[in-house]
């Protein structure tokens, strides 16, 4: 099956670009700076460039970070990160192809005059990169996966011990579904919880009211899933910076409304097309197209054939999985 992230609409391929992310013993990461009068030069971004034409894609990152850094990388040593379909403001598109390396030899250094900087992971949002590079520093830090409640109505409570549960385990960004009675008896349990292990908990603004669920997603740890009709309203609303917000787009268009208005995360359903053989193959084409016009992480609503590394070999952050039970 065809999972190139390569085919979108418009007929001249994008250029493929690799980067390596490279980490010390402290789990630092290394970035280099964009120096000279290149496009977007000032800015930090992974060390790497453009595949030469023969090449592989780790040949090329085994190349390019010998020549720029001075280190050596085996290919083996190189783990696909995710590859993110991306246009740029002047129009030009690319695919930035980003490789974890698990180890090399010797010392980096700017073999080409650029100012190296060895970064925190978080820490990453405090340098100034490109903006293809959003979904990556994205999908070091954040959740591969989107958990989402059923739409069945819930009771605080049950609530509450359902997503005990699920945070138990491996979820760690949860989205619920439909009205809950008596919320506010446990959002503040709820929040602590989301708070302790790292997770966050999003509500829908559709069940809640966007008032209430603004006024929950102040809580930290809790945070709005915003329906697209309330997303002007939040674009223009003061009170909305700082929050943690999401909302779910199935076009190019949503997905920039959705940015504009300041969500940290998009969900991406798309239709199902007529042939079915083709569905997998033709599903992440057109995801990889939407992921081209914005930058915010995206998590795609799995389809039984997509799996995780498919869906970041097209540049989404993870996939959407209903929460059992
Ligand atoms: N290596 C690298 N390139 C990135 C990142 N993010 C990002 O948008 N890019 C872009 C910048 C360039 O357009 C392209 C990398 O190609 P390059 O480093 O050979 O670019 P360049 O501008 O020096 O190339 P040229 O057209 O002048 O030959 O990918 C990143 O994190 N690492």
């Amino acid at each position: 099956m065809n999972h190139s992230p390569f085919s979108t609409p418009d007929s001249r391929p994008p250029i493929h670009v690799v980067a390596g992310v490279l980490s010390d013993a402290r789990g630092r990461i290394l970035l280099a700076r964009r120096e000279g009068e290149r496009e977007l030069a000032g800015l930090w971004e992974f060390p790497g460039g453009k595949v030469e034409k023969g090449e592989i894609a780790r040949e090329a990152l085994a190349r390019e970070l010998a020549e720029e850094i001075g280190v050596e990388v085996e290919p083996a040593a190189m783990r696909p990160l995710i590859a993110v379909p991306h246009r740029m403001a002047s129009g030009k598109r690319i695919v930035l192809d980003v490789h974890r390396i698990a180890r090399f030899k010797g010392r980096a250094r700017g073999l080409e005059s650029q100012a190296l900087a060895w970064v925190q992971p978080e820490r990453l949002a405090d340098y100034s990169m490109p903006g293809a590079d959003r979904p990556v520093v994205a999908a070091l830090r954040e959740p591969e996966f989107c958990v989402v409640t059923s739409s069945r109505n819930a009771a605080g409570e049950a609530l509450f011990t359902q997503l005990e549960q699920a945070l138990a385990g491996d979820a760690r960004r949860v989205i619920v579904r439909g009205p809950v009675r008596e919320l506010e008896s446990v959002a503040d349990a709820l929040a602590s919880l989301a708070v302790r292990l790292g997770a966050s908990i999003l509500f829908e603004s559709d069940a809640l009211g966007l008032d209430a669920a603004m006024v929950l997603a102040r809580r930290p740890g809790l945070g709005a899933h915003l329906a697209a009709g309330d997303l002007d309203r939040v674009a223009a609303s003061p009170a909305a910076g700082g929050l943690l917000l999401s909302a779910t787009g199935d076009s190019a268009l949503a997905l920039a409304r959705a940015q504009e208005a300041g969500v940290g995360f998009a969900l991406v359903e798309l239709s199902t097309p007529r042939d079915a053989r083709h569905e997998a193959a033709s599903r992440l084409a057109r995801f990889a197209a939407l992921r081209e016009s914005v930058t915010i992480p995206l998590y795609l609503a799995a389809g039984q054939a997509d799996d995780l590394q498919a869906a970041r070999a097209h540049g989404a952050q993870g996939l959407v999985v209903p929460l059992p039970g």
